[in-house]
């Protein structure tokens, strides 16, 4: 049996450019990789059961809506010989935490079967698992990204330091597809350039690496949430008052986090925010 551990991420910049025909948002964002977010176990089933079994442990997907089940079927769909799997999943974080966690999964899992099929997946077939899931399967620590999200636009964005990152889930959760609808209504994007967000995730990478603060980091779907969720203010003033670099939503959220140069001020801030009943998971990572 194989353990394996799939990624996740942060965006530590996000701009809504455009909605295209298809419903989908053009956007620009600055990804970082949490590795070794989740663990699975995947193994092979003997030669004559032909079903696949995926359970998840740690919150409640369906086990034929999980998107490793959706992986399966897909490839398969498209001729790839796969044999039938067995797969335990731990999650750390639910759905819709603005982490791309399930798409870590599903990146993880394509990366073993192009292993034992010794096959390569496009990137279009990646992006229809999921727009963030090229990234997650790329390796990249750190990319800046265009298209859905599925377009690497400037590789490997090197950090001077390893900030320590605080990661806070919310017990509240924010569906992707009904954030998105919601900045349909409320936010005036179009017109945007992909250059000109490409800067603006550059200038707050060259801010970080000058160790300069920058407090709160741009993402468009921030002021809704914010506005919809008091605890935000109390989670970034918390933050501040530690010593962070910069914090912000991850995503469309409900995940918030906070970068800092000293891992002991994460965790200082860490046990004060132990305190609030809002916050159902808490994470510090170097
Ligand atoms: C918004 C981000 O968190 C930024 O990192 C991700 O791009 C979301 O990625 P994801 O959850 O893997 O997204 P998907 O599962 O592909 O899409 C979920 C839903 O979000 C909306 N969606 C997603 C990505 C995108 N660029 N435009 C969209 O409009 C679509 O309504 C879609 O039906
Ligand atoms: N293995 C999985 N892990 C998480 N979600 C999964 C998984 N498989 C299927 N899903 C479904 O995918 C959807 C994830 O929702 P959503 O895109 O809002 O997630 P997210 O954590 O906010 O990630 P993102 O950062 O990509 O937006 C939910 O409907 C969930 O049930």
């Amino acid at each position: 049996m194989l353990t394996v551990f799939s990624p996740a991420k942060l965006n530590l910049t996000l701009r809504i450019l455009s909605r295209r025909l298809d419903g989908y948002h053009n956007l620009c964002s600055c990804f970082l990789r949490l590795p070794y977010w989740e663990k699975m176990t995947i193994m092979k089933k003997p030669q004559g059961d032909r079903r696949d079994s995926v359970e998840t442990y740690g919150a409640t997907i369906i086990d034929d809506e999980n998107i490793l089940v959706k992986v399966l079927r897909e490839f398969r769909g498209k001729g790839w010989n796969i044999p039938n799997v067995e797969i335990k999943l731990w999650k750390t974080t639910p759905p819709g935490a603005g982490l791309g966690s399930g798409s870590g999964n599903a990146a993880a899992l394509i990366s073993w079967i192009e292993g034992i099929t010794g096959k390569k997946a496009k990137v279009e077939e990646k992006t229809a698992i999921g727009a963030d899931v090229p990234f997650l399967a790329s390796g990249y620590n750190c990319a800046i990204v265009g298209g859905i999200g599925e377009k690497v636009i400037v590789e490997n964005v090197n950090f001077k330091y390893t900030f320590a990152k605080l990661i806070l889930v919310p017990r509240w959760s924010c569906s992707t597809k009904e954030a998105f609808r919601l900045i349909d209504e409320l936010v005036e994007y179009e017109g945007r350039r992909e250059e000109e967000a490409c800067m603006e995730a550059l200038d707050v990478v060259s801010a970080l690496n000058l160790g300069e603060k920058i407090g709160l980091l741009p993402n468009d779907f921030s002021s809704m949430l914010i506005k919809a969720h008091f605890g935000y203010k109390l989670f970034f003033e918390c933050f501040e008052r530690y010593g962070a670099l910069a914090w912000g939503i991850s995503g469309s959220g409900s995940s918030c986090f906070a970068l800092f140069k000293e891992p002991s001020s994460a965790f200082l801030s860490a046990e004060e925010l132990e305190g609030f009943d809002e916050i159902g998971t808490i994470i510090v990572m170097e």
